[in-house]
């Protein structure tokens, strides 16, 4: 139950009666999170001042330049999760192949693996936009005992037993859900302490924000092309007014306190879309669905997709309710 200046340590212990398999250990997960990410804030709080901008010189397994903090988040989420005896692997958008965890006595014991976005909107690092960290938990399906396989990695969204993001901007704020609605938390710098600050998130059910890079327009699918037609139409409550910031995380919570929808299609270029089922889309489905909002790849809904690859891509639209379905119904007759 949420109470006013609730902290997030109080928040996780009074909700803990609310998991499956209330041990505890999915809320030592979520403080481990919790405390990683405020070292991942006072990283990017840095960029600019110290040498963390620009690319790292790596590519990643998607064909990107790494960033220098995408590298930093990357380990210190995974050095923070691994240290703390919850998790028995991890799957990263900065790792070709998923990390499997043994546990201090290799003994294989822990019941969760978690997928993440380490640094999401990385191309905003540098120009001082806000950007993100995403992240995703089940329960592994191979038993206790034994290394983590693919196939726990590999389980349909509606699988998830939490999930949430790390918004660094104007505040940061880590918003999650474990299935029993969506809670915003922002940390106080001053005291290092998370506070609840959105309390039961909700999408509105319509908006007037449509997020898409209108840049790849002539790419698009026909239906995409028609429903962005219909969001600048003079009619009605249209125009919609148009948002784009170029970070998931960031467009995403901005259309859940407005109304609004993101929209990041397949294209004649990429035909797959852009965004990542495991780390990006389903986590971020997770969170919409929970807050009353809806997420659909233009014609299925996200969360029923079976993975088949770590690091697959799917065409994503996310937001308020009947925005998705317009959108959809768009596609449905294109
Ligand atoms: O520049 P584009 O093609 O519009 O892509 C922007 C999208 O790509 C992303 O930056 C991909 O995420 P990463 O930065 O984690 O790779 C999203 O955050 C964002 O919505
Ligand atoms: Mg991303
Ligand atoms: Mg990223």
């Amino acid at each position: 139950m949420a109470r006013n200046n609730q902290t997030l340590g109080e928040f996780i212990i009074e909700n803990q009666k609310d998991f499956p398999y209330a041990s505890g250990e999915l809320s030592r997960l979520i403080n481990s999170i919790r405390l990683a990410a405020k070292m991942v804030n006072h990283q990017v709080n840095k960029a600019g001042l110290v040498d963390i901008t620009g690319a790292a010189g790596e590519v990643n397994i998607q064909g990107e330049d790494q960033q220098k903090l995408d590298i930093i988040a990357n380990e210190t989420f995974i050095n923070t999760l691994t240290n703390r005896e919850i998790v028995c692997g991890i799957a990263s958008e900065e790792n070709d192949d998923f990390i499997t965890i043994k546990g201090q006595n290799n003994d294989h014991r822990n019941n969760y693996v978690v997928l993440m976005d380490p640094l999401d909107g990385s191309s905003n690092i540098d120009v001082n936009v806000s950007v993100g960290t995403i992240f995703s938990v089940y329960r592994r399906i191979t038993p206790t005992g034994t290394p983590v396989t693919i196939e726990d990695f590999l389980q349909p969204g509606n699988l998830q037993v939490a999930a949430g993001y790390i918004i660094y901007g104007t505040s940061t704020m880590l918003v999650y859900t474990t299935g029993h609605g969506v809670n915003g938390f922002t940390l106080n710098p001053a005291l290092g302490t998370y506070y609840l600050s959105h309390p039961n998130m909700r999408f509105p059910d319509d908006g007037h924000i449509y997020s898409v890079n209108e840049g790849n327009y002539i790419h698009f699918p026909k239906g995409i092309k028609d429903y962005i037609k219909y969001c600048q139409e003079e009619k009605e409550d249209r125009p919609y007014t148009s948002r784009y910031i170029g970070s998931l995380v960031s467009d995403i919570h901005r259309n859940m306190i407005k109304g609004g929808i993101y929209m990041y299609p397949s294209s004649s270029k990429s035909p797959k879309g852009k965004l990542r089922l495991l780390y990006e889309c389903n986590p971020m489905a997770f969170i919409a669905e929970q807050a009353g909002g809806k997420a659909s790849d233009g014609f299925n809904r996200i969360m029923d997709i079976k993975p088949t690859e770590l690091h697959e891509r799917i065409p994503f639209i996310c937001g308020s309710k009947n925005m998705v379905t317009k959108a959809e119904s768009f596609m449905k007759n294109s």
